[in-house]
């Protein structure tokens, strides 16, 4: 099994620069399924997820080419509407083909997700959306079909929470529907956004993506496009941390502030120097962490994918700090891998207890989940010794080239077996 080594008690230095987001790019493959002629992405980063819903679009008939950095998606011919479980089950987002292919085909059918690691993810809402656009929708046999035989109508929509997932099947799919669809209480996600600008490229007319309403006016076709994913503000987050745990001085390149600011906040309120500029965030650890609390809301809010990284900084801060998950129910995970090096958290309920400790030791730890892994190399980082991190495939889903990352900023960082 493959592992990383990580050898803790160096100060990290220099420029580091972020790759497009996991999040972004994910949906906006998905929306590709909406064209009828050839879409080209850009800033693609390296990442399993990218290869994973690769491969779920040439299931579905697409031919898709991968170069460095670069997408080439033809989804002129649509031959199969089923997504597998074998893939389904590696990625929850593989279900965002549904909005798309009931869109443009009248039907989708696609294996149930199931749970993971952080919590039971249901898909209702997404459910609901498509029911309320005049789909139908029959559950057996471990797969969900949605059927619009005569095409979706536009409808009024409220969300009862900002899911991400279900604003961005609900998007892509009224983007094809006949009429108006108004999304209420939609997710405000930057990501949210950069799949409404793919979509209007494609030539759907979307507005408000990014505030607390979203207007959908339903067109008959849309085309392929050329579009350039955002930077990933988690990725950014997680060298930001790094940089502050480590009392090092890292410029993060291509970090878009505007998509930071809870995590600069907190950032900032634990003691850490940041520097902002139009092309990035230089960040100074002082060598002294204060204590702070945090609570994961939805976007504007402090982001859920940041909370276990904060959580490790926490973990040698001075004083007491309150984490507390809002979003999902289960994703402490990473907490006993934690205490395994020697941090001092309690959880009570939604909430966990972190007690500031003199210093951290390397052991043996499991990536639990892809942040919870996150979360184990920033530990690792300043921990005495060293630290073994294994279930690794959790960390290649979300973070592009992270060894090679951190070597250049000066971290003692390598992949085994
Ligand atoms: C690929 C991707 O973009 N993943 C992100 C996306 O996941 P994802 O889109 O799955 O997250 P959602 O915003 O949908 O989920 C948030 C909460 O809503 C619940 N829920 C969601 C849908 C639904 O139909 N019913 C329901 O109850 C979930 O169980 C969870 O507790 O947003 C999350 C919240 O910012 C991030 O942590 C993930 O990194
Ligand atoms: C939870 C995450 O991703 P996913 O929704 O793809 O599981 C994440 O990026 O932290």
């Amino acid at each position: 099994m493959e592992k990383l080594i990580v050898r803790g008690g160096r100060r990290l230095f220099g420029t580091v620069r972020v790759s497009g987001a996991k999040n972004a790019v994910l949906p906006v493959i998905a929306a590709t399924l909406l064209g009828t002629t050839p879409s080209t992405l850009e800033d693609i980063p390296d990442l399993e997820d990218v290869r994973t819903i690769a491969e779920v679009l040439e299931h579905l008939g697409a031919s898709v080419r991968i170069e460095p950095g670069t997408l080439y998606i033809d989804c002129t011919k649509i031959t199969a509407l089923e997504a597998p479980y074998e893939l389904v089950r590696k990625m929850r987002a593989s279900f965002l083909v549904m909005g798309p292919l009931l869109a443009r085909e009248g039907c989708a059918k696609i294996s149930l997700p199931g749970g993971c690691a952080i919590g039971t993810r249901p898909i209702d809402l997404h459910l609901k959306g498509f029911e309320a656009l005049g789909a139908e929708i029959i559950t057996g046999h471990g797969f969900i079909e949605a059927r619009a035989p005569q095409g979706l109508t536009g409808a009024r929509i409220y969300l009862d929470f900002p899911s991400v997932g279900a604003t961005e099947n609900i998007m892509m799919a009224a983007s094809m529907a006949k009429g108006q669809t108004i999304i209420e209480n939609p997710a405000e996600e930057p990501e949210i956004v950069d799949l409404a600008n793919m979509l209007n490229h494609m030539g759907a007319n979307i507005r408000g993506a990014g505030t607390n309403l979203i207007r959908i006016e339903g067109v008959s076709e849309l085309k392929g496009a050329c579009h350039a994913v955002i930077p990933d503000r988690i990725e950014a987050g997680t060298y930001m941390v790094a940089a502050a745990m480590t009392g090092g001085d890292v410029y993060v390149e291509n970090a878009l502030i505007e998509h930071l600011k809870p995590v600069i906040a907190k950032l900032k309120e634990a003691g850490v120097v940041i520097e902002e500029d139009i092309n990035g965030v230089r960040v100074r650890g002082t060598g002294m962490i204060r204590s702070v609390d945090i609570k994961t809301l939805p976007y504007p809010g402090f982001p859920t994918d940041m909370q276990a990284q904060l959580m490790a900084l926490m973990t040698i801060a001075q004083g007491t700090s309150i984490v507390t998950e809002t979003v999902f129910e289960n994703r402490f995970m990473h907490v006993d891998e934690l205490k395994r090096m020697g941090a001092s958290i309690k959880i009570d309920g939604r909430s966990a207890v972190v007690e500031g400790v003199a210093k951290l030791t390397g052991c043996q730890v499991k990536a639990t989940d892809l942040r919870a892994g996150a979360a184990m190399v920033l530990a690792g980082l300043v921990a005495e010794g060293q630290t073994e991190i294994s279930y690794i495939h959790h960390i290649d889903r979300g973070y592009d080239n992270l060894v090679e990352k951190f070597r250049g900023i000066g971290a003692d960082i390598e992949r085994v077996g």
